[in-house]
């Protein structure tokens, strides 16, 4: 393994870079990857919190536990926008709301 791909000792990830501009601009690059994972992360246990709630009032009012049509409409949207990832991903979001089928 070469030592530029093992972490620093302030636990950050190396560049993968010796060249300190391009060094330089990956951090900063870096920064706002971050923001987003971050952003992502929180958005993602915001929506399975609501899903939950959805199932929930659903159950209690002697509903479904699932509606299939809704869960198609989000499995289309996510593919028209992102393609067969996107597939996945909604697949994934689905599952963490409301659990595996
Ligand atoms: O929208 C709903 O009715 C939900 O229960 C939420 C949700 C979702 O996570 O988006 C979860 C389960 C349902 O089968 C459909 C959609």
């Amino acid at each position: 393994m070469k030592a530029n791909v093992v972490e620093q000792t302030d636990g950050s990830a190396q560049t993968g870079t010796d060249a300190p501009d391009a060094a330089e601009r990956i951090v900063d690059l870096r920064k706002r990857i971050d923001e987003i994972d971050n952003a992502l992360i929180a958005l993602w246990q915001e929506r399975a919190a609501l899903s939950q709630q959805v199932g929930r009032t659903r159950l209690q009012s002697g509903g479904t536990r699932l509606v299939l049509s809704r869960e198609r409409e989000i499995l289309e949207r996510f593919r028209e926008a992102l393609g067969a990832d996107g597939t996945q991903l909604a697949l994934l979001l689905l599952r963490a709301g409301r659990g595996p089928l």
